[in-house]
């Protein structure tokens, strides 16, 4: 932070449970935010990465004598997962709900919308990457939001969304309106949380772009060829910046985090009715964002026509049977 900007995310003494936390961006969130001086709660499915994690995390802490780190094995695409964890994670923290909740977990199967796995990978990414979130939100804000409770400092409920959620391109449709779905459920839980004033929540979406994570290398398995052709131009970052770039919007205090300039034109460009992180900045950058576009959907789509010439037209329907 700045010499004269405050710290709207201060996580010293805070407990902060976070999800996907055992590999990629949410390991690094966790390592980071310990090394700050949080307690810090690791879910994710795999036990023995998890174990690993927690030790890094353990190993990075900034008091290492009074930090607490545990983890808790869950399958966030579960129904009901989300109260499960949330009550063994009050227990082990002596009765007191996480300060600040970090849904992470998340899987992208990128697939041309016409193959055949498209639907089941569709229903999948939803169940993870939406469904996951959402309860979880749901958990933690009916302990928040309890009645007869009453704090000062605001809770933080944090959800990873992708650049993809601000501009979907070929190839993502199995994951794209996933990530749309919690700018949705975010818009409106900023609205409704206003009827809490003894409860303050902040809730915020990191918008994320392409992440050098494992989470990367196993999405590229299916990833089709036009697709990769269009990331090209984005710049892939390590797990541990774009935890950093989070991080820092967090506690700058912003609703709608970006962590790459190619995130912040499609953040402003993408606004509608949401609330802004600040409405000069956003509003005075968003009158560029059309002209932006009118170039960049020229680059992308001429790329997009092109791939059938060079490679031939998507084969991945099945021919129509033909009747005698
Ligand atoms: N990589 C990228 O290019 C981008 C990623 N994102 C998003 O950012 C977030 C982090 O991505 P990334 O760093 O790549 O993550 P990774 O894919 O590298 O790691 C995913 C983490 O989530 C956990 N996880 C996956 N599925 C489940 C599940 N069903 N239940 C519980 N935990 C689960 C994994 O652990 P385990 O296997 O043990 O469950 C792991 O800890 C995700 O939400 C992703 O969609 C956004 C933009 C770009
Ligand atoms: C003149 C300017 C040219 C701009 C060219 C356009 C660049 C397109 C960038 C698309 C990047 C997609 C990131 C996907 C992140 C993600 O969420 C997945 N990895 C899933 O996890």
């Amino acid at each position: 932070m700045g010499l004269f900007s405050k710290n709207h995310m201060p996580v010293e003494g805070k407990t902060v449970l976070i999800t996907g936390a055992s590999e990629g961006m949410g390991r690094s969130a966790a390592v980071q935010l310990a090394a700050k001086g949080a307690h810090i709660i690791l879910v994710s499915r795999n036990v023995g990465r998890l174990e690993e994690a927690a030790a890094e995390v353990r190993a990075a802490a900034k008091s290492p004598s009074s930090q607490r780190i545990t983890y808790i094995s869950a399958d966030v695409s579960e129904p009901g997962y989300a109260a499960r964890v949330l009550a063994e994670a009050i227990a082990w923290n002596g009765g007191a709900a996480p300060d600040i909740v970090w849904c992470v977990a998340g899987l992208s199967t990128p697939l041309l919308w016409t193959d055949e796995r498209a639907l089941p990978a569709a229903r999948h990414n939803m169940s993870v990457n939406y469904f996951g979130s959402a309860e979880m939100s749901h958990a933690i804000l009916r302990e928040w939001l309890a009645p007869g409770n009453k704090y000062a400092e605001p809770k933080h409920l944090v959800f990873t969304a992708s650049i993809l959620a601000l501009w979907a391109i070929v190839g993502y449709g199995p994951y794209s309106p996933s990530k749309w779905a919690l700018r949705g459920l975010a818009d409106t839980l900023v609205m409704e949380l206003q009827m809490y004033p003894d409860t303050p929540v902040r809730v915020h979406v990191v918008y994320p772009a392409t992440i050098t994570s494992p989470g990367l290398a196993r999405e590229n398995e299916t990833k089709p060829g036009v697709t990769l052709e269009i990331e090209e131009d984005d710049v892939p970052e390590s797990p541990d910046t774009v935890a950093a770039r989070s991080i820092a919007g967090l506690e700058r205090g912003d609703y709608f985090v970006d962590v790459s300039f190619l995130g912040r034109i499609m953040r402003v460009g993408a606004l509608g009715g949401s609330p802004r992180n600040s409405w000069l900045f956003d509003t005075v950058l968003g009158w560029f964002v059309p002209i932006i576009y009118f170039f960049t959907l020229i680059y992308v789509n001429t790329k997009v026509r092109a791939w059938p010439k060079k490679h031939g037209v998507p084969g991945a329907v099945a021919a129509p049977a033909v009747k005698p």
